[in-house]
């Protein structure tokens, strides 16, 4: 059986891993030899997007922080099962905007379950499907939030957005903690530089990581 690769991106909101990927996956995709996809967490297929708009309404404003935690990990299970591992089975290039860290560190730091207890339920989830390489865009969740602010109209601004700059500051150190933990799966990456020099140090990590991936 083919065996492919799977690649997250990860960071706090506004470090640009959409930006980024909007870039980076052209480049990927001219470049390597097999397959390049990428879909996104929460979403990436039909019921996890609507899975995304239940979580992410600010309407919702009364969702128990377990349910939330229950409603990414049931959204990213079944985006598993249908969209990633048959891609991974056909042997393509998986570059995913957003995976389980953006749990463990969102609802296990940022709403204080505890990344243990959030592991577990996911563990139930990704049966231990976590991705070859995590790209982690690091940024201050103060210059996070402003890109935040400047680029999106308040009406457009989700749930999670509008937390307090304290929730942001624990996301970030939980990520950092993660990133520390997990020193051969995630690799850190600038993201104050400009767009162009993180997709070419993004392109780069992959490239020297994955070479017969490439032409
Ligand atoms: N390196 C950068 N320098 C300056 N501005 C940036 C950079 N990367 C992204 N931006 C801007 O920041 C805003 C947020 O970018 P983007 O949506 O790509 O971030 P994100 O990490 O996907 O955020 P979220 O997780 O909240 O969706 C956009 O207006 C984008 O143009
Ligand atoms: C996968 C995942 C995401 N989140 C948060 C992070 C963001 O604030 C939103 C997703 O929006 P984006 O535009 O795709 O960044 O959801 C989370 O809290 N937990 C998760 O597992």
């Amino acid at each position: 059986m083919k065996t492919g690769i799977f690649i997250s991106i990860e960071g706090p909101d506004g470090a640009g891993k959409t930006s980024v990927l909007q870039e980076l996956l052209p480049r990927l995709q001219a470049a390597a030899k097999v397959t390049v996809m990428s879909t996104r967490e929460p979403g990436g297929i039909p019921i996890s997007e609507k899975i995304r708009q239940i979580i992410l309404d600010p309407g919702n404003s009364e969702m128990d922080k377990r349910t939330e935690a229950l409603l990414y990990a049931a959204a990213r299970r079944q985006h598993l099962v249908q969209k990633i591992l048959p891609a991974l089975a056909d042997g393509q290039l998986v570059v995913c905007d957003r995976f389980v860290d953006s749990s463990l560190a969102y609802q296990g730091a940022g709403r204080r379950i505890g990344i243990e207890a959030v592991a577990e339920i996911n563990a139930f989830a990704i049966e231990d499907k976590y991705p070859d390489l995590t790209l982690y865009l690091d940024v201050d969740s103060d210059t996070g939030l402003e890109r935040i602010r400047k680029g999106r109209k308040s009406h457009e601004l989700d749930r999670l957005d509008v937390e307090s700059p304290e929730f942001h500051q624990r996301v970030r150190h939980a990520y950092l903690q993660i990133l520390a933990d997990n020193p051969d799966r995630i690799i850190r990456v600038d993201a104050r530089e400009n767009i162009a020099d993180v997709v070419e140090t993004c392109y780069s990590i992959i490239k020297e990581k994955y070479p017969d991936l490439f032409n």
